[in-house]
């Protein structure tokens, strides 16, 4: 039974406010997160997605990411191009670069991926063709990891794990090189009918891979889950961040929590379509070394979940990574 009094569409909404990033790791109370995280594995394993309120991130800075973000995607390519990296997947990615979904066009989409080694490596942020970018998109990471071990320790304690097999425990390492939680600055140009191929999508269907991925979204919609067989639309909730359970969580709760598929479609309605899409989401990522048992195949014809088959049953999320996702899935 859900306990959610509120939603958005078929979302289920939590009120954070009580362990929102407003309230310091002094005053933050254990019942508190203890309760929260109850509402959000209720929702977890019924939608697998959950806005949370009153989650304690700056709207000016979302404010500010998205104005840079803008001057960035803006740019000509060739220079965006700079940031591309040809040995990781740090960077800039490019429109039509990427395909989640093998049976679609390519993703009508651009992006920066941003992983821990900047914090040793800084330089790798486009500084100098976009002033501002380097520190803005380094506190925003900043608090993405907090909130992120807050909303661990809630769904840690509702579940009832001991302390020393917490989630926290398994993402001790955020914000290094040696765990792979990654922020996706994600910009959808509007959309010209001329150059669309039939069929496109803005973000193809697929699962995220690690634990809880922050999805912030601006109004424009577009964002559908798959739920009961169907693709429902996730409608945009002001002020919330959209929270959603990746394959990493679906395995670490013995299948109680659901990592579901989504995608980002192209609005029918001819205005809309006119409009620039923005979102940002912090995926976060077990430990390199973590052990994780592969995700169970959940029947999912956009990947090859077959080869799924041919691994031990538990593996680093490393491994994980090497051996199978980057064989059958676009990196995230
Ligand atoms: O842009 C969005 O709303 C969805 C993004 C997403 O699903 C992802 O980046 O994995
Ligand atoms: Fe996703």
């Amino acid at each position: 039974m859900l306990k959610s009094k509120q939603f958005a569409g078929i979302i289920p909404v939590v009120d954070y406010k009580l362990c929102g990033l407003d309230v310091s790791d002094q005053q933050v109370k254990r019942e508190d997160l203890y309760n929260a995280g109850k509402e959000l594995i209720d929702a977890f394993s019924a939608v697998g997605f959950v806005y949370l309120t009153n989650n304690g991130v700056d709207s000016s800075l979302l404010q500010e990411i998205r104005d840079v973000t803008d001057r960035f995607f803006n740019l000509e390519v060739a220079l965006k191009e700079r940031y591309t990296s040809k040995k990781s997947i740090f960077g800039y990615i490019g429109l039509n670069k990427e395909n989640l979904e093998k049976a679609k066009p390519d993703d009508f989409k651009e992006a920066f991926r941003i992983d821990g080694t900047v914090f040793k490596h800084p330089e790798k942020l486009p500084e100098d063709i976009c002033p501002g970018f380097r520190n803005l998109s380094l506190k925003f990471m900043t608090i993405c990891s907090r909130l992120t071990e807050r909303i661990l320790d809630s769904i840690s304690m509702a579940m009832d794990f001991k302390e020393e097999d917490s989630l926290n425990k398994c993402h001790n390492l955020l914000q290094t090189e040696i765990n792979s939680s990654l922020l996706r600055l994600n910009y959808y140009a509007p959309v010209d009918q001329n150059i669309l191929k039939p069929g496109s999508v803005r973000l193809g269907a697929h699962r995220d891979l690690g634990t809880v991925t922050l999805l912030f979204q601006d109004n424009v919609g577009g964002l559908q889950v798959e739920h009961n067989g169907k693709y429902v639309d996730v409608p945009p909730l002001q002020n919330a961040i959209l929270l959603n359970a990746g394959d990493a969580l679906h395995s670490i709760s013995g299948g109680l929590i659901m990592s579901k598929k989504h995608r980002v479609v192209v609005p029918q309605e001819e205005v809309k379509q006119r409009l620039t899409r923005h979102s940002y989401a912090f995926f976060a990522d077990p430990d390199d070394d973590v052990m994780i048992n592969p995700p169970s195949i959940q029947n999912d014809e956009t990947t090859n979940e077959a080869s799924l088959k041919d691994l031990p049953n538990s593996m680093t999320f490393k491994q994980l990574c090497t051996n199978w996702y980057s064989k059958t899935r676009a990196p995230k």
